[in-house]
């Protein structure tokens, strides 16, 4: 890795999961390709949404950086403390871990993540037992500051989950992850399970955490509005794709790609001015299988600027649209660098189906 601000550099990721038939001793009669070919680089320091519908391959991607999944093609360079680059893609499970230490997970749904038979002080504590890193009243002391770091007492060690709203697991899944001292965090939904008045103080939190253990977070969410109050940049994903990559601000002013367009007409928008403020571009619900993509342009059957040539036949690569790295997959941003500029038409709502 060149950049020495690149904390990792992801370079065409693929996942896939084999389809199987009926039956105990089946065949595989295909493959799901969850994530296909991604390229990404996260830096140090910086907050990198990854946003896209549901099934697009978010988690998947999170599961194979922190190698909780063997990739099944691509690398995962990862710059080490000491400058060295490691790729995690590769590497066996004995040099693996001290790497996995450095990366950790906080989970969605803050009621099933947590062990309802463990205490507070087992959930938290538990990583740096098992990893030999402190033991006995040690342990309990990391486990006390770092409780009362989250928002919590010391005095909830002893107790269970159950005693715990939505908001104070959330804040114990937090601890548990960042009591490793790791340097890049996978959240992954992380408050798309709380009500907005505690999603707000649980993402204050997580800002807070960035400056004080520096740290920097790959923020895994469908809700464009949560990313764009948080991310610095934010890659869009698509059928296991990334689809377009841009600074916050400039992707929510100047989507380059069709589905990037329609993911941010959901948003509300305050300034009638904004390209796309004003109309609700509706995409169809025929999210297409990823085990038979579509050819050409995965997104070509639910976009309304497809046409049968290009984006029937040939994939877009992701390439440079704009300033400071805004780059997108798409025939159409091609056609919009040759096409005058016009003002985008303000509708109510325009329906995407397949053509
Ligand atoms: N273990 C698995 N075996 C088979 N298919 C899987 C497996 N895990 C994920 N998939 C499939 O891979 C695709 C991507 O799933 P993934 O969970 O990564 O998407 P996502 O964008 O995170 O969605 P969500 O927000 O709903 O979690 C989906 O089609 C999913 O069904």
């Amino acid at each position: 890795m060149s950049d020495s601000q690149t904390l990792l550099k992801v370079e065409e990721l693929a996942m896939r999961f084999p389809v199987r038939g009926r039956g105990l001793f089946s065949r595989t009669t295909g493959w799901v390709h969850a994530v296909n070919g991604v390229s990404l680089e996260v830096k140090k320091g910086e907050v990198l949404g990854l946003v896209g519908e549901s099934g697009c391959g978010k988690t998947t991607l999170g599961r194979c950086i922190v190698r909780s999944l063997k990739p099944s093609e691509g690398h995962l360079y990862y710059r080490q403390p000491n400058g060295e680059t490691a790729d995690l893609a590769t590497l066996g499970t004995s040099d693996l871990r001290p790497l996995q230490r450095q990366i950790r997970v906080i989970f969605q749904d803050p009621f099933s993540s947590l062990n309802p038979r463990m205490t507070i002080r087992q959930i938290v504590g538990d990583p740096l037992k098992a990893s030999g890193l402190s033991g006995g009243s040690e342990l309990e002391d990391r486990v006390a500051a770092m409780l009362r770091r989250v928002g919590l007492s010391p005095g909830h060690m002893h107790r269970y989950p159950h005693a715990f709203s939505g908001g104070e697991r959330q804040r114990v899944n937090i601890a548990r992850a960042l009591i490793m001292e790791p340097r890049l965090v996978i959240a992954d939904e992380a408050v798309s399970a709380l009500d907005v008045s505690v999603r707000a103080q649980v993402l204050n939190l997580l800002r807070d955490l960035q400056d004080e253990f520096d740290l920097t977070y790959l923020f895994i969410s469908h809700d464009m509005s949560v990313v764009e109050n948080i991310c610095d940049r934010v890659a869009v994903m698509y059928l296991g794709k990334i689809v377009e990559l841009a600074d916050t601000a400039e992707l929510y002013a100047e989507p380059q790609h069709p589905y990037t367009e329609a993911l941010l007409s959901a948003v509300p928008k305050p300034d009638p001015r904004l390209r796309g403020a004003g109309r609700r571009i509706r995409l169809s619900d025929d999210f297409p299988d990823p085990a038979s993509p579509p050819s050409g342009c995965f997104f070509h059957t639910r976009c309304r600027y497809a046409d049968d040539q290009d984006c029937v036949n040939r994939r877009p690569e992701l390439r440079s649209v704009g300033a400071d790295g805004h780059s997108a997959a798409c025939h159409y941003s091609e056609k919009l660098e040759l096409a005058p500029a016009v003002e985008p038409e303000l509708a109510d709502d325009v329906s995407i189906t397949s053509p």
